[in-house]
């Protein structure tokens, strides 16, 4: 149990993330690889650096699900944002909502290892470039996507409010974060699908008491209708 946890006896408080100071990185200065990993060099799932092709093929000529990390030609700083939470929360469609502002339906396909996309923001009138990241939530990419916790600035942390289980996992997920990533990480704890309430399983009561717990910020989204999607990104940029 890591100090200042639910759960730790040591007493010590789980801080509340530094939503205002956030630190901002030129990502051309950041390695095309994360450390452990290199080009060509053998995936710990077994596949090959760059080889893996994404889960979807959108044809928006972005880049594809890849281990390593894009290239940055862009000036405006870039903020490194990571969608973490169970496999079928709505992670992709999250993202997709947010960058091209359509909805996928129909068959559920899971993303396979990590994918991302870039968006430019402007916030306060500063041009803020987010690289967002995201990440397959099946179990068995958990070790590729811990890879990359550390680099992330900002974590979007998703449950589903249809699904129960998706909402009891998310501390395992704090305990993961905890874990890996920095420790002035932002996080944000969102509960998609809120577009589907005859199917609700999780009262939003009970995920605001649960952030208020871990002192993270809190909404409800849907990935279908686009309700807060882009709050929650302007939010994390800010
Ligand atoms: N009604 C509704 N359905 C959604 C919403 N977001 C996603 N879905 C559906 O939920 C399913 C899973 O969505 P994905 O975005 O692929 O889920 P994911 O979290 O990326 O899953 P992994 O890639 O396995 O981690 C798809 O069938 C989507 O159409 C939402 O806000 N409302």
């Amino acid at each position: 149990m890591p100090r200042g946890w639910p759960g730790d006896a040591s007493g010590a408080e789980f801080p509340a993330p530094p939503f205002l100071s956030l630190p901002r990185e030129d990502c051309r200065a950041a390695p095309l690889l994360p450390p452990r990993l290199s080009r060509g060099s053998p995936h710990p799932t077994g596949q090959a650096l760059g080889t893996r092709g994404t889960r979807r093929d959108r044809g928006r000529g972005a880049a594809r699900c890849r281990w390593g990390r894009p290239a940055d030609t862009s000036p405006a700083p870039a903020l490194q944002v990571m969608l973490l939470g169970d496999s079928g929360v709505g992670k992709t469609c999250f993202l997709l909502q947010f960058r091209d502002g359509a909805f996928l339906s129909g068959t559920f396909i899971a993303t396979v290892g990590i994918d991302f996309r870039n968006k430019v923001v402007a916030v306060d009138g500063v041009k803020v470039k987010l690289q967002i990241w995201d990440t397959a939530g099946q179990e068995r990419f958990r070790s590729v996507t811990h890879a990359y916790y550390r680099d992330a600035q900002a974590l979007l942390l998703l449950y589903d409010i249809t699904s129960k289980m998706s909402f009891d996992n998310i501390r395992a997920w704090l305990t993961e974060i905890h874990e890996y990533a920095q420790k002035d990480v932002v996080i944000m704890l969102l509960g998609n699908k809120a577009d589907v309430s005859s199917e609700r399983a999780v009262r939003t009561e009970d995920g605001a008491s649960l952030a208020r717990e871990y002192g993270v910020p809190f909404m409800e989204t849907s990935a279908k209708t686009g309700m807060n999607v882009e709050l929650a990104f302007l939010a994390i940029a800010k």
